[in-house]
């Protein structure tokens, strides 16, 4: 399914118009609660934008402000750091730059761990979040999947313990719904571009260096050759006729490749723990009813930003 995702493009504007090499789109950079509009016209029209005032002033505003916040965590890491006994990546990272102090070519400085912080944040965070709100809205509408996981979950974990990422493999149909959840949602639907160092061939192609190339996750994880019922929500995409996990190679959320997304594993963690954990002490619902939800997202650009429902939880 791979080799069908990729467009190509032999687009230097695009770096032209940004006036730097960049394999992180605008879109990626403005965020995905900005109106759906304005990150193209950013894109188009940089300096013009970047001298009018509007929303998008406050969008760099905040990120200064972030920026700040990860300046003064570095510092207190900096003040209390034992080299014998790293904590986190920036203790890590701090320790690998003071190794490396005398390389006047390494990468690890101290911009990139301010900028490597903060991509942590922007990249680990909405992402998460969206497609844990975007499974409950999946679970309102579809009360028989959401009793049916916690039937499964009553009866692997009970209601007395946490659960654990052991417990994933014994709990098939609700893994299945949460990979249903990710092809469906299909969050990041072109990926981030990325561009050709050197001259490629590929298949019947020369990709020329310097070539955009835009993988489209989308044609792929709702491609009609991959998936039963590529346009419905269908947990059997990943479950076999015994009601065991099954894998699919189309599943590409996270893309493909050397710079697939490095929070995959963290990601899909998150996703369970919370989504089991949420599951195992509350029945969802909304005011509206399952058929008030609608399962299209808001916004469709950089992300497919799904929308905003008041959810009822109710302790079960
Ligand atoms: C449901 C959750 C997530 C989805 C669907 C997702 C998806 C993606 C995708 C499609 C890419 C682009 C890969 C490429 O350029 O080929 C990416 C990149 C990235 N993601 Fe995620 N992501 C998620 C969660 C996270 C989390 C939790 C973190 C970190 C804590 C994270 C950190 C990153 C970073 C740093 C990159 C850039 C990697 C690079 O350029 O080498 N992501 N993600």
């Amino acid at each position: 399914p791979w080799e069908q995702v990729i467009i190509f493009f032999k687009t230097l504007p695009f770096q032209q118009v940004l006036g730097f090499k960049t394999t992180i789109s605008p879109y990626y950079v403005l965020g995905n609660n900005y109106v759906a509009f304005r990150p193209q016209l950013y894109n188009i029209f940089p300096s013009v934008m970047h001298k009018l005032p509007g929303p998008h002033q406050t969008v760099f505003a905040g990120i200064d402000q972030i920026r700040d916040f990860i300046q003064i965590k570095i510092r207190e890491h900096k003040e209390t750091l034992d080299p014998s006994s790293p904590r986190d990546f920036i203790d890590c990272f701090l320790i690998r730059a003071h190794q490396e102090k005398d390389n006047p070519s390494t990468e690890f400085h101290y911009e990139n761990l301010v900028s490597t912080v903060l991509n942590l944040f922007a990249a680990g965070t909405e992402t998460t979040s969206s497609t844990i709100r975007y499974a409950l809205s999946v679970l309102i509408k579809h009360k028989d999947i959401q009793e049916k996981m916690q039937e499964e979950i009553n009866t692997v974990i009970g209601r007395d313990r946490c659960p654990s990422m052991e417990d994933r493999k014994s709990l098939p149909f609700t893994d299945a719904v949460i990979h249903e959840a990710q092809r469906f949602l299909d969050l990041v639907p072109f990926s981030i571009p990325h561009y050709a160092l050197k001259d490629v061939s590929f298949k019947d192609y020369v990709i020329p260096k310097g070539t955009i190339i835009v993988p489209l996750l989308h044609s792929v994880l709702k491609d009609e050759k991959q998936w039963a019922t590529p346009f419905s929500f269908n947990p059997q995409h990943f479950l076999d006729q015994n009601g065991n996990f099954k894998k699919n190679p189309a599943f590409f959320p996270f893309s493909a490749g050397k710079r697939s997304c490095v929070g995959e594993s963290l990601a899909r963690m998150e996703l369970f723990i919370f989504l089991v954990t949420l599951l195992q002490d509350f029945r969802f619902s909304c005011s509206g009813g399952p058929n008030s939800i609608d399962l299209i997202p808001e916004y469709s650009t950089f992300a497919n930003v799904p929308r905003s429902y008041d959810i009822i939880a109710i302790p079960r």
